[in-house]
């Protein structure tokens, strides 16, 4: 069968103002929220892409209404209650999906419901959430003993615990964080480094309990709660992209406009400045808790940095664009703590040391880390792995010189449209 490609020439400098589509992250936990509120409530420009659309199918086969509206969603919520599903709950390829619905589903007593995904989903760890959630007092089996999806969950009593977080990951406290919504007494997560904090400003602003002191979190049962709109701002994630891209081609600079710069999110940011890079951002408003502002890239000669491991949870989602940043500056650069992207959408860490050498790039790759010697790459292809992130982070890589992916779809996971916007911003010159 003949695979899709696209053929992207090389790209002139890149100039203008964007905005990306709306942030993933808040997409899935402003739906899921809204779900279980009293009432209507508007999740206003969010993103509309595979995994977000995943939550939105996902949520109406639990009995919530998730009509689309122009650009917006209107949730009509179930006050609390969810309704037990006529058949198996398809979470496509969202990690986020199914780890955060494993939480809200656990406390639903009685209701019934089957978890499962994609290829690459019912490889992804679950354990690190099902453990916790059982010692909660959840009924949940699955694959390898509740490892693996596809999962069964039956909602029973909860109570409440402390849990330290083996790993740092924003998924699993957060399903925890809401299978405390539902539990006897406190529930107290309590991350080792900091991580992405999207669900702890929600509960905040849909009025939700919630007590924060250093790195614990803490929640108990909630009684019903009105719904409220909710603005989602840029996607960062998305974002990051475009900065790179105008970062790596010479003559360029580009303004991402309306974009989260949630501080649990713009670790890349601090990377790319200690590289040298011509970085300048404004944070002009709040939405939901979130800070939103403009970021704006010029192209910059870039120098290899050895990168603090300690940052990495805070831009785990932009170490592929990051890897694409290295293999065009001067000399090394060396990232650690890579372990959590070996269980991403693909092996993140395989995937980003195979397309480097496809486009010439000399990289050493070990369990948790990869060394990347800069200096330019040559043109070639580059393949995605089924993992979004990776098609659009090489597509990055290859621009200044022209680059054929494949499977460009894949980018529609989280950011449909996305050639077309890049495409725009490099004919704009
Ligand atoms: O909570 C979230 O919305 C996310 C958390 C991160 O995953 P982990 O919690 O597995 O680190 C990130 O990689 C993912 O894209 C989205
Ligand atoms: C890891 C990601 O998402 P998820 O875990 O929700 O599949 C991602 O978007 O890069």
């Amino acid at each position: 069968m003949d695979r899709p490609f696209l053929d992207l020439a090389p790209c002139g400098p890149l100039k203008g103002r964007i905005r990306v589509p709306g942030d993933k992250s808040v997409t899935h936990r402003g739906l899921m929220l809204l779900a279980l509120a009293e009432g209507e409530g508007r999740l206003l420009y969010p993103l509309k892409a595979g995994d977000t659309l995943s939550t939105a199918r996902v949520l109406r086969a639990l009995g919530a209404e998730v009509l689309e509206e122009g650009p917006h969603f209107l949730v009509r919520g179930r006050g609390l209650r969810l309704k037990e599903p006529e058949d198996v709950l398809d979470c496509g390829n969202a990690g986020t999906l199914m780890r955060l619905l494993l939480g809200l589903l656990a406390g639903q007593e009685g209701l019934f419901a089957v978890l499962t995904g994609d290829a690459s989903l019912r490889r992804r760890p679950m354990g690190r959430v099902v453990e916790p959630l059982r010692a909660m007092g959840a009924r949940v089996e699955g694959r390898e003993g509740g490892k693996r999806a596809p999962l069964a969950v039956r909602g029973g009593p909860l109570k409440g615990i402390r849990y330290t977080l083996p790993v740092p990951s924003a998924q699993v406290k957060s399903a925890l964080l809401l299978a405390g919504l539902f539990a006897e007494g406190e529930t107290e997560v309590e991350e080792p480094t900091p991580t992405r904090d999207h669900t702890e400003r929600l509960f905040r602003h849909f009025g939700l309990p919630l007590e924060v002191e250093g790195r614990k979190v803490r929640t108990w049962r909630t009684g019903p709660f009105p719904a409220k709109d909710l603005v989602v701002p840029g996607d960062f994630s998305s974002a990051a992209f475009f900065l790179v891209a105008a970062l790596l081609v010479p003559g360029s600079e580009v303004v991402v406009e309306g974009v989260g710069l949630n501080p649990t999110r713009t670790g890349l940011l601090t990377v790319l400045k200690a590289m040298g890079a011509d970085l300048e951002w404004r944070v002009l408003e709040g939405e939901a808790g979130e800070p939103v502002g403009w970021v704006r890239a010029r192209y910059s000669p870039l120098q290899g940095v050895s990168v603090d491991p300690g940052l990495i949870p805070l831009m785990v989602d932009e170490v592929p664009v990051l890897a694409a940043a290295a293999a065009w500056a001067e000399g090394e650069t060396h990232i650690p703590g890579l372990s959590e992207l070996r269980v991403k959408e693909s092996d993140r860490v395989a995937a980003i040391a195979q397309n480097l050498r496809a486009l010439g790039v000399e990289v050493e790759e070990g369990p948790d880390w990869l060394r990347i010697q800069g200096g330019g790459v040559r043109g070639g292809e580059v393949e995605p792995f089924h993992d979004h992130r990776i098609a659009m982070a090489f597509a990055v890589a290859g621009l200044p010189v022209g680059v054929r992916v494949w499977e460009p779809d894949w980018a529609e996971i989280s950011y449909p449209g996305f050639f077309r916007d890049l495409l725009r911003l490099c004919a704009a010159s």
